[in-house]
Protein backbone atom coordinates (compact mmCIF):
# COMPACT_ATOMS: atom_id res chain seq x y z
CA UNK A 1 0.00 0.00 0.00
CA UNK A 2 1.46 3.58 -1.26
CA UNK A 3 1.16 6.59 1.36
CA UNK A 4 -1.36 6.80 4.06
CA UNK A 5 -1.24 4.93 7.32
CA UNK A 6 -0.77 1.63 6.81
CA UNK A 7 2.92 1.82 5.22
CA UNK A 8 4.30 3.42 8.20
CA UNK A 9 2.72 0.75 10.56
CA UNK A 10 0.35 3.21 12.36
CA UNK A 11 -3.23 1.56 11.01
CA UNK A 12 -4.86 0.70 14.41
CA UNK A 13 -3.37 3.26 16.47
CA UNK A 14 -7.23 5.34 16.92
CA UNK A 15 -8.00 1.87 18.37
CA UNK A 16 -5.44 1.91 20.87
CA UNK A 17 -5.79 5.57 21.96
CA UNK A 18 -9.08 5.49 22.94
CA UNK A 19 -8.20 2.83 26.03
CA UNK A 20 -4.91 4.34 27.14
CA UNK A 21 -3.43 7.48 28.51
CA UNK A 22 -1.68 10.52 26.80
CA UNK A 23 1.14 9.65 28.48
CA UNK A 24 1.02 5.96 27.72
CA UNK A 25 0.30 6.48 24.28
CA UNK A 26 3.14 8.76 23.96
CA UNK A 27 5.75 6.16 24.88
CA UNK A 28 3.70 3.51 22.76
CA UNK A 29 3.97 5.98 19.96
CA UNK A 30 7.67 6.36 20.81
CA UNK A 31 8.38 2.60 20.71
CA UNK A 32 6.43 2.06 17.38
CA UNK A 33 8.49 4.53 15.78
CA UNK A 34 11.85 3.23 16.30
CA UNK A 35 10.64 -0.48 15.85
CA UNK A 36 9.86 1.10 12.18
CA UNK A 37 13.07 2.66 12.24
CA UNK A 38 15.11 -0.04 13.05
CA UNK A 39 12.94 -2.92 10.85
CA UNK A 40 14.66 -1.58 8.04
CA UNK A 41 17.93 -3.39 9.44
CA UNK A 42 17.06 -5.57 12.08
CA UNK A 43 13.79 -8.18 11.82
CA UNK A 44 12.50 -7.16 14.99
CA UNK A 45 9.13 -8.39 13.66
CA UNK A 46 7.59 -10.44 10.57
CA UNK A 47 7.76 -7.82 7.89
CA UNK A 48 4.33 -9.10 6.62
CA UNK A 49 2.61 -7.46 9.81
CA UNK A 50 4.51 -4.62 10.02
CA UNK A 51 1.39 -2.81 8.38
CA UNK A 52 -0.54 -3.82 11.14
CA UNK A 53 2.22 -3.03 14.14
CA UNK A 54 -0.59 -1.56 16.38
CA UNK A 55 -3.34 -3.45 15.96
CA UNK A 56 -1.37 -6.96 15.79
CA UNK A 57 1.51 -6.47 18.17
CA UNK A 58 1.30 -3.37 20.28
CA UNK A 59 -2.89 -4.34 20.96
CA UNK A 60 -2.05 -7.51 21.25
CA UNK A 61 0.77 -7.09 23.94
CA UNK A 62 -1.57 -4.35 25.67
CA UNK A 63 -4.18 -6.75 26.56
CA UNK A 64 -2.42 -8.79 28.99
CA UNK A 65 -1.97 -6.00 31.60
CA UNK A 66 -5.98 -6.60 32.09
CA UNK A 67 -5.26 -10.17 33.66
CA UNK A 68 -3.41 -8.97 36.35
CA UNK A 69 -3.52 -6.81 39.67
CA UNK A 70 -3.74 -3.38 39.37
CA UNK A 71 -0.52 -3.26 42.19
CA UNK A 72 3.65 -2.69 41.84
CA UNK A 73 4.51 -5.17 39.64
CA UNK A 74 8.27 -7.01 38.80
CA UNK A 75 7.33 -8.54 35.64
CA UNK A 76 9.35 -10.94 33.33
CA UNK A 77 9.16 -11.03 29.90
CA UNK A 78 11.14 -14.32 28.24
CA UNK A 79 12.25 -14.19 24.85
CA UNK A 80 11.37 -9.81 23.97
CA UNK A 81 12.25 -9.74 20.52
CA UNK A 82 11.08 -6.38 19.02
CA UNK A 83 9.54 -5.87 22.47
CA UNK A 84 6.15 -7.68 22.34
CA UNK A 85 4.45 -7.84 25.24
CA UNK A 86 7.39 -6.94 26.94
CA UNK A 87 8.00 -3.40 26.11
CA UNK A 88 4.49 -2.12 25.54
CA UNK A 89 3.41 -3.73 28.94
CA UNK A 90 6.15 -1.29 30.44
CA UNK A 91 4.68 1.76 28.59
CA UNK A 92 1.43 0.97 30.91
CA UNK A 93 3.46 -0.27 33.93
CA UNK A 94 5.27 3.28 33.71
CA UNK A 95 2.90 4.61 35.78
CA UNK A 96 2.37 2.81 38.50
CA UNK A 97 4.82 3.23 41.13
CA UNK A 98 7.47 0.57 41.83
CA UNK A 99 6.68 -1.62 39.04
CA UNK A 100 9.81 -2.76 36.53
CA UNK A 101 10.08 -4.78 33.80
CA UNK A 102 12.79 -7.07 32.62
CA UNK A 103 13.25 -8.56 29.36
CA UNK A 104 15.39 -11.36 28.78
CA UNK A 105 16.59 -11.55 25.16
CA UNK A 106 19.56 -13.30 23.83
CA UNK A 107 20.03 -11.90 20.47
CA UNK A 108 21.92 -8.81 20.87
CA UNK A 109 20.80 -6.64 18.34
CA UNK A 110 17.55 -6.66 19.48
CA UNK A 111 18.52 -6.63 23.06
CA UNK A 112 20.14 -3.21 21.79
CA UNK A 113 16.88 -2.11 20.23
CA UNK A 114 14.73 -2.87 23.56
CA UNK A 115 17.57 -0.93 25.56
CA UNK A 116 17.16 2.28 23.29
CA UNK A 117 13.27 1.85 22.88
CA UNK A 118 13.32 1.76 26.96
CA UNK A 119 15.67 4.65 27.10
CA UNK A 120 13.75 6.82 24.64
CA UNK A 121 10.56 5.88 25.93
CA UNK A 122 11.50 6.52 29.73
CA UNK A 123 10.31 2.95 30.79
CA UNK A 124 10.72 1.25 33.78
CA UNK A 125 13.14 -1.41 32.28
CA UNK A 126 16.14 -3.50 32.94
CA UNK A 127 17.19 -5.60 29.57
CA UNK A 128 19.23 -8.56 29.89
CA UNK A 129 21.19 -9.85 26.77
CA UNK A 130 21.14 -13.34 27.98
CA UNK A 131 20.04 -17.03 27.53
CA UNK A 132 16.83 -17.45 29.82
CA UNK A 133 18.49 -20.64 31.03
CA UNK A 134 21.19 -18.49 32.37
CA UNK A 135 19.47 -15.84 34.32
CA UNK A 136 16.04 -17.57 35.02
CA UNK A 137 17.32 -18.57 38.83
CA UNK A 138 18.16 -15.48 39.44
CA UNK A 139 15.69 -13.41 38.03
CA UNK A 140 12.97 -15.54 39.36
CA UNK A 141 12.34 -14.44 43.33
CA UNK A 142 9.89 -11.98 43.59
CA UNK A 143 8.65 -11.86 40.24
CA UNK A 144 4.67 -11.52 40.11
CA UNK A 145 4.03 -11.97 36.13
CA UNK A 146 6.05 -13.92 33.95
CA UNK A 147 5.53 -13.75 29.88
CA UNK A 148 6.00 -14.78 27.12
CA UNK A 149 5.11 -14.45 23.24
CA UNK A 150 6.07 -16.74 20.59
CA UNK A 151 8.97 -17.88 22.27
CA UNK A 152 7.99 -22.46 22.04
CA UNK A 153 5.57 -25.08 22.27
CA UNK A 154 4.44 -24.92 25.80
CA UNK A 155 5.71 -27.88 26.84
CA UNK A 156 9.47 -26.46 26.32
CA UNK A 157 7.79 -23.15 27.39
CA UNK A 158 7.06 -24.32 30.88
CA UNK A 159 10.44 -25.64 31.13
CA UNK A 160 12.02 -22.11 30.48
CA UNK A 161 9.29 -20.69 32.90
CA UNK A 162 9.96 -23.52 35.84
CA UNK A 163 12.08 -20.92 38.06
CA UNK A 164 9.52 -17.83 37.50
CA UNK A 165 6.18 -20.11 38.05
CA UNK A 166 7.81 -21.98 40.77
CA UNK A 167 8.82 -18.93 43.00
CA UNK A 168 4.85 -18.01 42.70
CA UNK A 169 4.88 -15.89 39.61
CA UNK A 170 1.41 -15.57 37.46
CA UNK A 171 2.72 -16.84 33.90
CA UNK A 172 0.86 -15.51 31.31
CA UNK A 173 1.11 -16.81 27.72
CA UNK A 174 -0.45 -15.94 24.35
CA UNK A 175 -1.44 -18.38 22.39
CA UNK A 176 -2.50 -19.42 19.04
CA UNK A 177 -5.27 -21.58 17.47
CA UNK A 178 -3.39 -24.73 18.74
CA UNK A 179 -3.56 -23.55 22.66
CA UNK A 180 -5.89 -26.63 23.53
CA UNK A 181 -3.48 -29.07 21.63
CA UNK A 182 -0.71 -27.45 23.35
CA UNK A 183 -1.97 -27.64 26.78
CA UNK A 184 -2.71 -31.36 26.12
CA UNK A 185 0.93 -31.71 25.33
CA UNK A 186 2.27 -30.30 28.18
CA UNK A 187 0.01 -32.43 30.61
CA UNK A 188 1.44 -35.41 29.87
CA UNK A 189 4.51 -34.17 31.99
CA UNK A 190 3.10 -30.95 33.93
CA UNK A 191 0.59 -30.69 36.09
CA UNK A 192 -1.09 -27.22 35.53
CA UNK A 193 -3.54 -24.83 37.55
CA UNK A 194 -4.59 -22.52 34.65
CA UNK A 195 -7.17 -21.17 32.44
CA UNK A 196 -7.59 -20.33 29.07
CA UNK A 197 -9.27 -16.91 27.91
CA UNK A 198 -10.49 -15.12 24.78
CA UNK A 199 -7.82 -13.01 23.00
CA UNK A 200 -9.11 -9.79 22.55
CA UNK A 201 -6.81 -8.84 19.16
CA UNK A 202 -7.25 -12.44 17.63
CA UNK A 203 -10.32 -14.36 17.37
CA UNK A 204 -8.95 -18.03 17.07
CA UNK A 205 -5.99 -16.71 20.07
CA UNK A 206 -5.99 -17.43 23.54
CA UNK A 207 -4.34 -15.86 26.20
CA UNK A 208 -2.88 -19.24 28.97
CA UNK A 209 -2.92 -17.82 32.55
CA UNK A 210 -0.90 -20.01 34.50
CA UNK A 211 -1.01 -19.89 38.45
CA UNK A 212 1.03 -22.96 39.19
CA UNK A 213 2.66 -25.31 37.35
CA UNK A 214 4.53 -28.94 38.56
CA UNK A 215 6.45 -31.66 36.56
CA UNK A 216 4.42 -34.85 36.67
CA UNK A 217 0.89 -35.44 37.14
CA UNK A 218 0.05 -34.94 41.05
CA UNK A 219 -2.07 -32.18 42.53
CA UNK A 220 -0.20 -28.54 42.44
CA UNK A 221 -0.78 -25.45 44.29
CA UNK A 222 1.39 -22.41 43.46
CA UNK A 223 3.63 -21.23 46.15
CA UNK A 224 2.31 -18.37 48.09
CA UNK A 225 4.59 -14.85 48.07
CA UNK A 226 4.89 -13.60 45.17
CA UNK A 227 1.20 -13.07 44.14
CA UNK A 228 0.65 -8.98 45.54
CA UNK A 229 -1.25 -9.10 48.67
CA UNK A 230 -4.96 -8.95 48.67
CA UNK A 231 -5.26 -10.37 44.92
CA UNK A 232 -8.31 -12.39 44.94
CA UNK A 233 -7.74 -13.37 41.54
CA UNK A 234 -6.03 -12.37 38.64
CA UNK A 235 -8.48 -10.88 37.30
CA UNK A 236 -10.07 -10.14 33.76
CA UNK A 237 -13.01 -11.49 32.97
CA UNK A 238 -14.49 -15.03 33.34
CA UNK A 239 -12.07 -18.03 32.45
CA UNK A 240 -13.14 -19.69 29.08
CA UNK A 241 -11.58 -23.17 30.84
CA UNK A 242 -10.20 -24.36 33.48
CA UNK A 243 -7.59 -27.07 34.33
CA UNK A 244 -6.82 -28.86 37.56
CA UNK A 245 -4.59 -31.81 36.83
C1 LIG B 1 9.73 -15.63 17.62
S1 LIG B 1 10.56 -14.43 18.54
C2 LIG B 1 9.20 -13.66 19.44
C3 LIG B 1 9.56 -12.29 19.91
C4 LIG B 1 8.45 -11.56 20.67
N1 LIG B 1 8.16 -12.19 21.94
C5 LIG B 1 7.20 -11.42 19.84
O1 LIG B 1 6.18 -12.03 20.19
O2 LIG B 1 7.24 -10.72 18.82
C6 LIG B 1 11.39 -15.32 19.85
C7 LIG B 1 12.49 -14.53 20.49
O3 LIG B 1 12.98 -15.25 21.61
C8 LIG B 1 14.39 -15.18 21.61
N2 LIG B 1 14.85 -16.40 22.28
C9 LIG B 1 14.64 -17.69 21.87
N3 LIG B 1 15.15 -18.55 22.76
C10 LIG B 1 15.72 -17.81 23.75
C11 LIG B 1 16.42 -18.14 24.94
N4 LIG B 1 16.63 -19.40 25.30
N5 LIG B 1 16.85 -17.13 25.73
C12 LIG B 1 16.63 -15.82 25.37
N6 LIG B 1 15.98 -15.46 24.25
C13 LIG B 1 15.53 -16.43 23.44
C14 LIG B 1 14.79 -15.08 20.15
O4 LIG B 1 16.05 -14.44 19.99
C15 LIG B 1 13.66 -14.25 19.58
O5 LIG B 1 13.95 -12.88 19.60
Amino acid sequence: MKGGKRENGSAGREAIAAVVSRETLGRLTTIADLLVKWQKTINLVAPATLPDLWARHVGDSLQLVHHVPQTPLRWVDLGSGGGFPGLVVAAVLAERDGAHMHLVESDTRKAAFLREAARLAQLPVTVHAARIEQVAQALAPGTHVVSARALAPLPKLLDLAAPFLAAGAIGLFPKGRDAERELTDAARSWTLDCDLRPSTSDPEGRILLVRGARRGTDTIEPQSGARSPGEPDAGGGPPEATRRG
